[in-house]
């Protein structure tokens, strides 16, 4: 069974300047275990196609499903956690307090609370941070925190919007690396928005290369370049045919030429 199902997706949103078609015709399934990049120029509609995943948007026509449910049913089941663009910590609590506010509200009592809040910050190689503040840490720490925060929920699937879009080069290819490792041990199915075709390529199995108003899918490109991805990876031939193969789709689904 597809984890997210999405057959003919439209979205439209009413403004004050008319309507705004952010999503048209998007069919996607993603499987258990998968990571799938969106990528597409400014406005093509990833953020609002994962919001409508996470519920955070609902479509104004055609279907959508996670786990088999509608999504409501799925964010009610917990069954994703969200990591946005900016780590979205509270300032006043500390690293350990940002990752336990979700499980207090889902009533996880205090013992298995610390339990899930040691692992997961080891998971992210945290462990010790959890005393500290987030303004006490990098930006890449904080990221890193942010992800531990959404595994403690222990969601089947990860969405992640631009992660890592604020941070610098080196900090981000030590990401990506840590991710795919996460990934890797997890098993987790990950949905991610990127605007880098570098970064897409070295963590997905798929890609799916969007397209500007309306917000469509111009085309899915296949990447099978295995598990093992060391960063290096990126100078093979086969790397940047894919990288290729993408910037040709977003160049065609641009409309420039
Ligand atoms: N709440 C909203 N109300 C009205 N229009 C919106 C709303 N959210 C998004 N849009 C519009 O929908 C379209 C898609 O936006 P979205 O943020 O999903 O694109 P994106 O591909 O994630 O862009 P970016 O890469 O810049 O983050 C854009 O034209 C945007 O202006």
């Amino acid at each position: 069974m597809s984890v997210i199902s999405a057959e003919n997706l439209d979205l439209v949103f009413q403004t004050d300047d008319g309507p705004v078609q952010a999503l048209s015709a998007i069919d996607l399934d993603i499987e258990k275990g998968e990571f799938v990049s969106l990528i597409g120029p400014s406005g093509c509609g990833k953020t609002t196609l994962l919001r409508v995943i996470a519920d955070l948007e609902t479509p104004t026509g055609g279907t959508i499903t996670v786990n088999g449910m509608t999504p409501g049913e799925a964010r009610e089941k917990r069954a994703y956690g969200y990591v946005f663009q900016a780590s979205a910590l509270f300032p006043w609590r500390t690293i350990a307090a940002n990752i336990a506010l979700p499980l207090e509200v889902m009533g996880i009592d205090r013992a298995e609370r610390e339990r899930r809040i040691e692992d997961n910050l080891a998971l992210v190689d945290l462990s010790g941070f959890g005393n500290r503040f987030p303004w006490q840490l990098s930006g890449g720490m904080q990221q890193r925190a942010s992800i531990a925060r959404a595994l403690a929920v222990q969601p089947d699937m990860l969405l992640m919007d631009e992660p890592f879009g604020a941070l610098d080069e080196i900090v981000r290819d030590h990401l990506n690396e840590e991710l795919l490792k996460l990934w890797a041990k997890t098993g987790k199915t990950v949905v991610f928005v990127t605007h880098s075709i570098p970064e897409a390529v070295f963590l997905s199995t798929r890609i799916v290369v969007m397209s500007p108003r309306p917000g469509r899918i111009h085309e899915i490109v296949n990447c099978d370049l295995g598990p093992d991805r060391p960063l290096d990876i990126r100078d093979t031939p086969e790397f940047l045919a894919i990288a290729h193969r993408v910037r040709d789709g977003l160049r065609a689904g641009h409309g420039y030429d």
